[in-house]
């Protein structure tokens, strides 16, 4: 390893501010927000361009050390967590925002941009990047392509996947290759883009992209919903959609706002409690939009379907009621919940539900289940709570042993067993109740392609 950190000063134009081997830092670049490994890499380096990331490729290469790239590291799943002396690649100080093409309606970044930072870049422009979730203060541009994320808004605006034009990559060959540059109309084979994206960074380290922006959203109202059954939440999102474009379709239930109204930093919506909650958000320009959605919400109330409901007046006030549905993940991790992130086809989300819940109910009798997520999207958000009695191995003990049924349920509807937050190591042994075994030869025959010696983000996704 020694030889590698010189070979990086005396060669390749590395500062000594770029590595860092101490032991704190190697525990916080280590890991992301997965609670299940322990951190161990052997080193941190911060490459500043795409011939430094290179030039750290082609020494682990030739070394034969694995390389866990890294960004915001707010996974869920482990996919950026370094626990066997990994050399971690962050992408901390390549975080400039470069080109903008009006016309295009698209800019060039570097991986390392915070989310957050493009929004407010695309805001000053007059323009909307929308693909958002809680974690886009630290999350990174590059970490989201890795994993594809999804988010609050994908109902209307897609995943990360839609707004990705271009990729400038490093294969795990140590090759610089630019995909697609940018282009919207590039009708010449193979999109080798798109295989990036949602690859966790197990076939090369993305180093920039060009990002589409899109226009933005205009007076944005925000309704929320108290409702009794879980069915009801289907039969409003149903209605709503077929008279309204919804940008977005939130749930959650009522062990998540017994949970956020403990913290005291959210407003309760309604004076009495409800079993299930949605948020629905939509563009409201016009009057009519309007009127369409107040006698869509009294339809619903008439038929029973909704038992409270409160509107956002104005922007403030849909930013606090967001805030119900934003603050949970946070809120809820210092239950150190074992998280399952698992979507169907919208179609069978009621049926879907009906036998999770039987299948979690008789395996988790004793444990507190919070349930929330995307559901106009299919995806749902299924956390089981840790009781404060129970160690937490103990805990991931027995919740793994659930989750074969929770599963073999994903793959009765042909679901996915991780809808947004990506494989990693969590998710690793239960690929195959999504992925058919010759899908999953193809897919470690590509990465053989990229990363023939399997030094990029080793024992993600699948083993090799
Ligand atoms: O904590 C979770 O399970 C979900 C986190 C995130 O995807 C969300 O939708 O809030
Ligand atoms: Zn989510």
């Amino acid at each position: 390893m020694q030889l590698i950190l010189e070979t990086l000063i005396n060669n390749h134009g590395f500062e000594t501010s770029q590595i860092k081997t101490d032991a704190e830092s190697l525990a916080h670049w280590g890991k992301d927000w997965t609670k299940h490994f322990a951190p161990a890499p052997s080193v941190i380096v911060f490459p500043k361009s795409t011939e430094q990331v290179q030039s750290v490729v082609k020494l682990a290469n030739e070394y034969g050390i694995v390389i866990t790239p890294s960004g915001g590291r707010t996974g869920l799943s482990a996919g950026a967590v370094a626990s066997h002396g990994e050399i971690v690649l962050s992408l901390d100080k390549m975080n400039k925002i470069g080109e903008f093409f009006p016309a295009d309606r698209m800019v060039e970044i570097e991986a390392g941009v915070i989310t957050e930072q493009l929004q407010q870049f695309a805001e000053d422009k007059g323009l909307y990047y929308p693909v958002d979730f809680a974690s886009a203060g630290s999350s990174q541009i590059g970490g989201n392509i890795g994993t594809n994320a999804g988010g609050i808004k994908v109902i209307r605006y897609g995943m990360t996947r839609n707004w990705v034009l271009g990729l400038t990559v490093v294969t795990g060959k140590g090759d610089i290759l630019q995909l697609n540059r940018g282009m919207i109309k590039n009708a010449t084979g193979y999109d080798l883009r798109h295989l990036f994206i949602g690859a966790e960074g197990t076939l090369g380290i993305v180093t920039k992209a060009q990002i589409k922006l899109e226009r933005a959203p205009q007076d944005l109202t925000v309704m929320v919903f108290g409702m009794d059954k879980f069915e009801h939440v289907m039969h409003v999102l149903s209605a709503f959609q077929s008279q309204i474009d919804l940008t977005a379709f939130e749930f959650f239930d009522d062990v998540a706002i017994e949970k956020l109204m403990a913290t005291g930093h959210v407003q309760e919506p309604f004076e009495a409690r409800t079993k299930y909650y949605a948020l629905l958000e939509f563009e409201a320009p016009y009057e009519p939009i309007m009127d369409k959605a107040m006698a869509m919400f009294e339809q619903c109330m008439e038929n029973g379907w909704i038992v409270d409901g409160v509107m956002s007046q104005n922007l403030s006030q849909a930013a606090e009621l967001w805030k119900l549905r934003e603050y949970i993940s946070e809120t809820i991790s210092v239950f150190t919940p074992y998280k399952n992130d698992v979507s169907v086809l919208i179609s069978y989300v009621p049926e879907f539900i009906r036998d999770i819940e039987s299948v979690v109910n008789s395996n988790y009798p004793d444990f507190e289940i919070c349930w929330f997520g995307h559901i106009g999207d299919g995806n749902l958000h299924l956390n089981i709570l840790k009781p404060e009695n129970l160690s937490k191995d103990e805990f991931f003990k027995k919740c793994q042993s659930v989750n074969d049924l929770v599963f073999a349920t994903v793959q009765k509807y042909g679901g996915s067993v991780s809808a947004e937050h990506g494989v990693g190591m969590t998710k690793k042994p239960y690929l195959n109740y999504t992925r058919s075994e010759s899908e999953i030869e193809y897919l470690k025959a590509l990465k053989q392609v990229f990363d023939p010696n399997a030094i990029m983000n080793r024992g993600k996704i699948f083993d090799v």
